[in-house]
């Protein structure tokens, strides 16, 4: 499977404010960006914190990009993937809309209630992991279902642990000129940080979009 993360950062470092609340650090070129990787993926992963801050609905804004993927034999959007070891995705969320398939990537101590909720909102769930969600178990099995190209939206805990387990092919970081500061605010990966053996990355591409910078990075 290729793994291909994406994110907007400012030039601090950081995914949002301290109050985890949803901050526009793209502009309309960056966003059109991210939609056409959505739209050359099987599916957008998440962890529960973004649905928990950003109620995000992970699905194509352009016509003409459903239109391309219905061309190709392709589901209108891609499918949305949340790792939420506990099931705590609110039953409302807007990525359990009918708009596309939606896993829910648990571990085995989710509450067998929130389960039963969860798969009636419409959720397909995969359990992989015990008490937190083990991705490379649920990658593999991701790829039974036909997932060959996984974009990974965020947020910070995700990341690093995608860093942490190696499963990381691409990245791009989109750097949009503002700064957000605080100790506490989200950053592009946070977990328990490297203490050594930190990754490293091979820049292929460095480009200027809207007032920021796109990097591009194979991992
Ligand atoms: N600027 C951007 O590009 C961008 C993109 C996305 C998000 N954001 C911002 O980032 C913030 C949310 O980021 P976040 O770091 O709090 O949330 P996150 O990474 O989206 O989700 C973190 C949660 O995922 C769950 N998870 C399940 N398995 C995991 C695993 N193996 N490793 C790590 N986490 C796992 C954990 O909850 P459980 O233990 O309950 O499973 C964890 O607390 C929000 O402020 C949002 O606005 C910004
Ligand atoms: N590329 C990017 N630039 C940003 O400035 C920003 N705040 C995000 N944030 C990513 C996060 O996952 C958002 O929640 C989804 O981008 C929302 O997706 P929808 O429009 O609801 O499909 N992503």
């Amino acid at each position: 499977m290729h793994v291909h993360v994406n994110a907007a950062t400012s030039v601090d470092g950081k995914l949002s404010s301290r109050r985890r609340e949803q901050v526009m650090i793209s502009g309309d070129d960056d966003f059109e960006r991210v939609d056409r990787i959505r739209a050359a993926s099987d599916a957008v992963l998440v962890g529960v914190g973004t649905v928990l801050a950003d109620d995000p609905h992970l699905t194509l804004d352009a016509e003409e990009l459903v239109a391309e993927r219905a061309e190709n034999g392709d589901s209108a959007h891609p499918a949305r993937v949340v790792a939420d070891s506990r099931a705590r995705t609110p039953t409302d969320a807007r990525i359990l809309d009918d708009a596309a398939t939606t896993y829910l990537l648990i571990s085995e101590d989710a509450p067998e209630a929130r389960r039963r909720e969860l798969e009636a909102a419409g959720a397909t769930l995969v359990v992989a992991g015990a008490e937190r969600v083990s991705f490379p178990a649920a990658f593999e099995a991701l790829e039974d279902v036909g997932v060959e190209r996984l974009m990974v939206e965020g947020g910070g805990e995700v990341i690093f642990s995608l860093f942490d387990d190696d499963l990381v092919d691409e990245l791009t970081l989109y750097v949009g000129s503002m700064v957000i500061g605080g100790r506490d605010a989200p950053t592009l990966a946070d977990g328990d940080g490297f203490v050594s053996d930190f990754p490293r990355l091979s820049l292929r591409d460095v480009e200027r979009v809207d007032d920021g910078v796109l990097l591009t990075y194979d991992c």
